[in-house]
């Protein structure tokens, strides 16, 4: 194609120039953009300029963008007869960005939340991909040098600090690019996350400091030489950022990945390599194919779970390290909610226009939407479904005597966030309630690890699933639903309404059959001689859920004293 193309370039270049001033008369201002609608992921395209090499070998734009993250591409062809042509074809995303457009157009329209995201405890993603030589590492670098000072920033003005690791995945290693490229173990811990074991982890505190770590991982990482860039990456670089409330050991953990994919050669760009280079080649082609998959199963899921369909879906992240370390975007029991950006980069020659096409139909697959997590239904033996009320009442009822005040062990903590604190930890903050012993404290934490362990091996693996918690479920709301009858009377849950409220009366189910039911609240009788005698407050009603009215008890009314009393 290419002496083809040298010999028809002036007829290629009018043919082309022709087709986008087509282009532009045929667009309608305003259109929807069918690529939108998709909060949690934002896909989009950076089209390069030209480098030096390229305008020197004169090659003409072929690819161009539009609104509304529309790209136009042209491709030469021969037709049968012998004569140019072009091909052309579009492709719609999010938003496309073109030569002129600078990283910091980028940064300040879509990246710049990654930034608000990682700070509120949300895991925030940027995925740059393409082929070999497109702008991926430009564009992941710029992007990284006004992120990192957005980072510091927060760092010196708040309670944040920010935790630092640049790692790289060559084939099914995992190299410390902080560290001498150490190899790292990567290894799934009770939670289901990820874990870099032996990964080196600096707390950059200015700028500069942060830009010498960047400094040190690109210089370690892989590289060799490639038909298309001289200096290219033949790696996936990851950097992470974990960023910590120093001021809150329970709050939650926000991440930043900035994902440098390596590049997605062809075969054909590979025939003039070693055989090495050809197997390592097919190894990056098969972790880009096997990330695809891992994304795509999970859109199926979400399509599923739209439509309300419980199928059981095998999302193959252990297939391959790339997505086993980048696990958290696409987990479907993922309790964290993340964001991810893609930066597909394409060159803007005609040349590349089909391996530009590749990139985008590879972009356009990565647009799916990531649904937050549906919330875990509550289990008494589940801990990592306890909300912080759920876990309140747990203390309560398992700390012994003196109680453990729950204020003081867990005062903002979810069952996953007391789970998660460490032996010392545990004690320590029991210990902070008067009259509690070492013993006593080591006991509570005992008693939490072995319902852990034993809730893991009853869903057969970490996390669990929503839908597997909800089959264990000892009586389902629809149970309940049967078993309420108006006039009956329930304990509540502790924490559930003030003390003084000994029991509930059911009166009535709220319309709309949410299981929602109006109950009169029942108070121990204030000055009275009685003994046992309680008081029905009729006028005092409350709506409760089934889920939330525990063992039933029987109350007989004595139209002498004029009080209830329990049986
Ligand atoms: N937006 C841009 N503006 C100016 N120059 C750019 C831009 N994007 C890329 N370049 C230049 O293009 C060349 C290739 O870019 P880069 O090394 O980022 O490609 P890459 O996709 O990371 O390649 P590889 O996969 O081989 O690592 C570099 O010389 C880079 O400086």
């Amino acid at each position: 194609m290419n002496s083809f193309f040298s010999e028809y370039r002036t007829r290629f270049l009018k043919l082309i120039e022709q087709s986008e001033l087509d282009a532009h008369e045929r667009e309608v201002p305003e259109f929807d953009n069918p690529a939108m609608g998709t909060p949690d992921t934002l896909v989009c395209v950076r089209i390069r300029p030209m480098t030096d090499q390229e305008k020197e070998n004169e090659h003409i734009q072929g690819v161009f963008e539009h609104a509304k993250g529309v790209v136009h591409l042209y491709e030469p062809r021969r037709r049968t007869n012998g004569k140019p042509e072009v091909n052309n074809s579009s492709f719609t995303l999010d938003e496309a960005y073109g030569p002129n457009d600078s990283t910091e157009d980028i940064y300040s329209n879509c990246v710049s939340e990654l930034v608000e995201w990682g700070l509120q405890g949300g895991t925030g993603m940027l995925i740059a991909y393409g082929q070999t030589g497109s702008g991926k590492t430009f564009t992941v670098t710029g992007l990284e040098i006004l992120l990192v000072e957005k980072m510091i920033e927060a760092q010196v003005s708040g309670t944040k600090e920010v935790r630092v690791c640049i790692f790289e995945v060559s084939g099914s290693k995992v190299l410390d690019l902080l560290n001498e490229r150490n190899p790292l173990a990567v290894r799934e811990d009770a939670f289901g996350t990820m874990q870099l074991n032996g990964v080196l982890e600096y707390s950059p505190k200015t700028s500069n400091e942060f830009f010498e770590l960047i400094d040190t991982a690109k210089t370690l990482r892989t590289t060799a030489s490639t038909t298309k860039n001289d200096e290219s990456s033949r790696s996936h670089s990851i950097c992470r950022m974990r960023i910590i409330d120093k001021e809150s050991a329970t709050a939650d953990e926000g991440r930043i990945m900035l994902v440098d994919l390596a590049g997605s050669e062809a075969s054909a760009d590979t025939t003039q390599h070693s055989r090495e280079r050809m197997t390592e080649t097919r190894e990056i082609n098969k972790s880009l194919s096997v990330l695809k998959e891992c994304i795509s199963k999970r859109a199926q899921w979400s399509i599923a779970r739209s439509e309300g369909k419980q199928k059981p879906i095998h999302v193959p992240y252990r297939t391959n390290k790339l997505t086993q370390v980048l696990k958290s975007a696409f987990d479907v029991h993922n309790t964290q909610t993340c964001k991810t950006i893609v930066v597909a980069c394409i060159t803007p020659s005609v040349l590349d226009v089909a391996h530009s096409k590749n990139t985008l139909r590879y972009a356009e697959t990565l647009k799916v939407p990531i649904p937050k997590a549906e919330a875990m239904p509550f289990h008494e033996q589940i801990p990592i479904t306890w909300s912080n009320k759920d876990v309140h009442e747990w203390i309560l009822k398992n700390s012994g005597n003196p109680n453990i005040n729950p204020k003081l062990l867990a005062p903002r903590d979810t069952g996953i966030q007391l789970c998660r604190l460490d032996q010392d930890e545990f004690i320590r903050r029991a210990l902070l309630t008067k009259g509690v012993e070492h013993k006593q404290a080591n006991l509570l934490y005992l008693r939490l690890w072995s319902l852990h362990i034993d809730s893991r091996a009853l869903l057969n693996r970490p996390g669990g699933s929503v839908e597997q918690i909800k089959a264990l479920q000892p009586k389902t709301n629809e149970v309940r639903k049967k078993i309420v009858k108006p006039g009956m009377f329930f304990n509540i849950r502790a924490g559930e309404m003030d003390q003084t409220v000994t029991c509930v009366m059911a009166m009535g189910e709220e319309k709309g059959g949410n299981g929602t039911w109006h109950c009169a609240v029942v108070r121990m009788a204030k000055d009275c001689k009685y003994s046992g005698a309680h008081e029905l407050y009729v006028a005092e009603q409350v709506g409760v859920n089934v889920g939330r009215l525990d063992d039933e008890l029987t109350l007989v009314y004595d139209s002498k004293t004029r009080y209830y009393y329990m049986e």
